[in-house]
């Protein structure tokens, strides 16, 4: 093995990240957030663990208010407590990273530290390091207005390859006032297996990669369900040729020599880059030797609805028809499943805090009726629909704007039969969940502005951040309406299945596959 011999290429290591369009947010002391926990010296978990009300929010306890003092256990992410790891090179994804102790599910692993950019900047630098032949891509997502670059600084976290079937997951904390991404454990992990994630919904793209993870269940490339990769794909377009994509130039690992970082953008150090070689030092996380097969069949999909309100059934053909049996069949038409009401296990059903009385109950006459109209086919799925009125709950003006109506993605999900259509809502309920994420941490920075202004009515709010709001705000919209559309279509055009067809271990319409399953 020539693992002494080989070094990744150079790159700045840092372990808090760098600010490069905007000042570090200095935590307000009204902002700080304390928790309850009080040590006590026979009770170890006493000091900020499990129970402790800032654990339970993903937010870091700030020092100097955390009545446990030096034993509060929760400053991972600022005391860097991270898990033992190590380097190595790998077959055909070029480094990963290894445990180098038992790792519990559910530790904390190592943060993602990178330079942290605005979004404009992540997209041309994504494109500039493709243009300059970078393969290595280490930009993830922050939030909907800023990205983490790696590329030129980073903590080890930047060579954690991508699984299809990871044994760690991204989280993202609060730490004195900044959103940080941690990488956690999803399960026991021995020492020496290598760390892997799934990098869908934080890739930020690059050039197209066949993924080599090996899992069964690999969706055959990097980020396949990432915004870049179906943009770039053009997924949803014409004759939705979904993951067709013999005319995008692919990227294979496995089949060149290359170089990661080309030298016109290290800032470490000036030294010969290393070349990727073949020579591995390690096992993937997952059946290595399984081949990709990504015989994804391209579907048939009637035109939805025809351009006119009349709700008829529809004609689709079921994806990968020839492969799995299934002949076309005839659903229901999109009535069957009201939306902008909440289906709950239960029967019950939640509306939105924004619903007029009135709305409400035509929206529950509508359901009922709707129910009483559809056929034994959608019977099967929804006749234990049963909408029921809430009272919204408000409590100051914050709270006001996350009661919307909600719409209970997992159940959706798990009428779905179409493992596809289940992916993209889901991507896009990530994505929505990242918009409402944002405008929730703005308006914490907006707030005082305001709060500020009405006080001594002097100062105006300033427009840079009035344009981050809007901005915000937009992308947040954008995002609801475009679960919606997903859901809207999916549910139109692929088959639906019954409550009773859903697999044991499934979740959210997804198969969680256990270790060695
Ligand atoms: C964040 S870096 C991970 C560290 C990288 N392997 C290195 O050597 O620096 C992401 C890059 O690693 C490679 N990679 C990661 N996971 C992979 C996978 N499952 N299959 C193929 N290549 C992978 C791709 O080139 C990707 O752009």
């Amino acid at each position: 093995m020539e693992e002494e011999h080989i070094e990744p290429p150079p790159y700045i290591h840092i372990e808090t990240n760098d600010f490069l369009h905007r000042r570090h947010k200095r935590q307000k002391e009204e902002d700080i957030a304390v928790c309850e926990c009080q040590y006590n010296l026979m009770d170890p978990d006493s000091a900020c663990g499990e129970r402790c009300w800032n654990v339970s929010t993903n937010t870091e306890c700030t020092p100097g208010y955390c009545r446990c003092g030096v034993y509060c256990k929760n400053q991972r992410f600022q005391k860097c407590q991270y898990a033992r790891t190590r380097l190595v090179k790998t077959e055909g994804r070029g480094w990963g990273l290894l445990a180098e102790e038992n790792i519990m599910a559910g530790q904390f692993v190592i943060e993602y530290c990178g330079e942290v950019i605005s979004w404009k900047e992540a997209k041309r630098r994504s494109q500039a390091y493709e243009d300059q032949g970078l393969m290595e891509a280490y930009i993830i997502y922050l939030n909907t207005a800023e990205s983490i670059d790696a590329t030129k600084k980073g903590s080890l976290a930047r060579f954690i390859n991508h699984s299809c079937q990871p044994n760690c997951e991204t989280r993202k904390w609060n730490v004195l006032g900044e959103v940080r991404v941690g990488i956690f454990a999803k399960q026991d992990i021995p020492i020496g297996m290598e760390l892997s994630y799934d990098y869908n919904f934080e890739w930020f793209g690059g050039a197209i990669v066949r993924c080599l993870c090996g899992a069964a269940s690999c969706s055959g490339f990097l980020g396949a369900k990432s915004r870049g990769f179906q943009e770039a794909t053009y997924l949803w377009e014409d004759d939705d040729d979904r993951f067709s994509v013999e005319n995008i130039p692919i990227y294979d690992s496995t089949d060149e020599e290359h170089t990661s970082i080309p030298k016109d953008i290290l800032l470490a150090k000036n030294e010969p880059i290393t070349q990727r070689s073949n020579n591995s030092t390690v096992q993937s996380t997952e059946n290595p030797g399984i081949a990709i097969s990504n015989e994804l069949m391209a579907m048939t999909v009637e035109p939805l609805m025809a351009g006119s309100n009349e709700l008829t059934p529809m004609t689709v053909e079921p994806l990968m028809a020839s492969s799995n049996g299934l002949t076309p069949m005839t659903i229901e038409p999109l009535r069957a499943i009201p939306m902008g009401v909440d289906f709950v296990e239960n029967g019950s059903t939640e509306y939105g805090a924004q619903y007029a009385d009135d709305v409400l109950e035509n929206s529950a006459h509508r359901v009922a009726k709707l129910q009483n109209q559809s056929s034994p086919q959608s019977k099967n799925h929804h006749t234990e629909l049963v909408p029921v009125r809430s009272k919204p709950k408000f409590r100051g003006g914050k709270a006001k704007r996350g009661l919307r109506k909600q719409l209970n993605v997992a159940d959706i999900c798990d009428r779905l039969s179409s493992a596809v259509a289940r992916e993209e809502i889901l991507y896009c309920e990530e994505v929505k969940k990242q918009a409402t994420a944002e405008i929730d941490s703005l308006y914490d920075e907006i707030r005082p502005a305001i709060e500020e202004h009405e006080r001594d009515s002097q100062d105006n709010v300033s427009t840079s951040l009035a344009e981050k709001w809007i901005e915000a705000s937009c992308c947040k919209y954008k995002a609801e309406f475009d679960l919606s559309a997903a859901i809207i279509k999916n549910m139109a055009s692929t088959p639906l299945r019954g409550k009773e067809d859903v697999i044991p271990g499934e979740r959210n319409g997804l198969l969680y596959l256990q270790n060695g399953t």
